[in-house]
């Protein structure tokens, strides 16, 4: 089958500005930098990541700002640290004596060694800018925490944050822009390279690439044979997983997984694997392995993830429907034992016809993991 590449007119959304300006303020966030965040009720944050503080970082904040900074988690990180809060919102903790670099990192990052940092002083519920200034962390691959300040009203009441940002060469950016940045990133997906890849277990193999015009994650549709587009599809929606996929981590089940699901539809003639950058189960690769490290000292692999002020699952699979339209198919029978993964996909649009079973044996290192899956994720095995 020849495939036609997407025009770059077609790869163009509409949003692109926004776009740009969420990944722009993703790299400032892995660099320490602090960014203007702005909501549509006129208010705006300074914020940067909480794993990047320094004494001077939070100095320069405060400073800047001319208002005290604040540490924000997620409901997730303030449950864990023992706050009675709800897990979907984002908690805002400014202690009387104010932040200090390890106090930040002792409350923000579970995997350092065990203190006793609680938080105090003001705690309070927050929602637009501080929820935006904890995505934008976790889109980033970095802890989902933040240490914001508030950028004072001035004269008339309303906060210039436009001419903040300018005179002190911040990126600004918009709340609801940081929001929608994953939806609009996986609309935006084109195809942009083809070839043929002969598989050890599957010669007629080509991989597709898929780009987004933002220059966010790159996903990958191996397509085995020659599957007639329009009809089902036997399809497997593999997030990726450097450990299992490549090393042979025996952590987790992925490696069999995958080379699996290739076995599986070459033997069946065609269908496709996608392989969605998402590692981890869309916490990063860093992230991961301090889940890892938690395990290790006791939580399952839920905990571990919410321990760390993420959810359970941070996947999304819109991505992956995108993908699957744009080669021809919406109609899938899924290689899956995951129930959230046919409900995404069927909620995007691609009609999930049939479950097929992808269950592989234990391998004596990840059976409390399978255990969990089952019992906390509601997998099928
Ligand atoms: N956060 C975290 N991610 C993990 C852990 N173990 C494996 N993963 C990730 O989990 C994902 C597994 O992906 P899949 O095999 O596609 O999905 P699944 O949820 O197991 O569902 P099915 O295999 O389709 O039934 C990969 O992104 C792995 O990197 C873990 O302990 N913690
Ligand atoms: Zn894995």
């Amino acid at each position: 089958m020849v495939l036609e590449y997407a025009s770059a007119d077609h790869a163009t959304p509409p949003d692109h500005a926004a776009q740009r300006a969420v990944d722009r303020a993703l790299s400032e966030l892995r660099r320490g930098e602090a960014v203007v965040i702005t909501t549509e009720a006129g208010t705006a944050l300074l914020a940067f990541a909480a794993e990047a503080v320094t004494t001077q970082a939070l100095n320069h904040l405060a400073q800047l700002a001319g208002t005290a900074p604040s540490l924000v988690l997620t409901g997730q990180r303030a449950a864990a640290l023992g706050l009675d809060v709800p897990l979907d919102r984002p908690v805002r903790v400014s202690p009387p004596a104010g932040l200090t670099a390890d106090l930040v990192r002792d409350l923000s990052d579970p995997t350092r060694p065990p203190r006793t940092a609680k938080p105090t002083g003001a705690v309070s519920l927050e929602g637009g800018a501080e929820g935006a200034a904890t995505i934008l962390a976790k889109i980033a691959r970095l802890l989902p925490a933040a240490i914001v300040a508030d950028l004072p009203a001035g004269r008339g009441g309303m906060v210039d944050a436009a001419g903040f940002a300018r005179r002190h060469d911040l990126l600004l950016v918009r709340a609801a822009d940081i929001v929608d940045y994953r939806r609009r990133s996986a609309r935006s997906l084109a195809r942009v390279a083809e070839a043929a890849v002969p598989l050890e277990d599957a010669e007629r193999t080509r991989i597709v690439a898929f780009r987004p015009t933002d220059g966010g994650p790159e996903h990958l549709a191996i397509v085995i044979g020659d599957p007639t587009p329009g009809q089902p599809v036997l399809a497997r929606l593999h997030s990726e997983c450097f450990t299992g996929d490549l090393l042979g981590s025996l952590r987790c089940d992925c490696g069999p997984q995958l080379r699996g699901a290739i076995r599986e539809i070459a033997q069946a003639g065609q269908g496709i694997v996608l392989y969605l950058a998402q590692e981890g189960r869309g916490i990063g690769l860093m992230n991961k392995l301090r889940a890892y490290r938690l395990q290790d000292g006791g939580l399952d692999t839920v905990d571990a993830n919410t321990v760390l002020g993420f959810d359970a699952d941070e996947r999304v699979y819109l991505p992956a429907s995108t993908m699957l339209r744009q080669l021809g198919f919406t109609q899938v029978r899924l290689m899956t034992n995951n129930p959230d993964k046919m409900a995404q996909l069927a909620a995007s649009g691609v009609e999930v016809v049939e479950r097929v079973p992808h269950i592989f044996p234990a391998n004596g290192h990840n059976e409390a993991y399978l255990r969990t899956k089952a019992e906390k994720s509601g997998h099928l095995f």
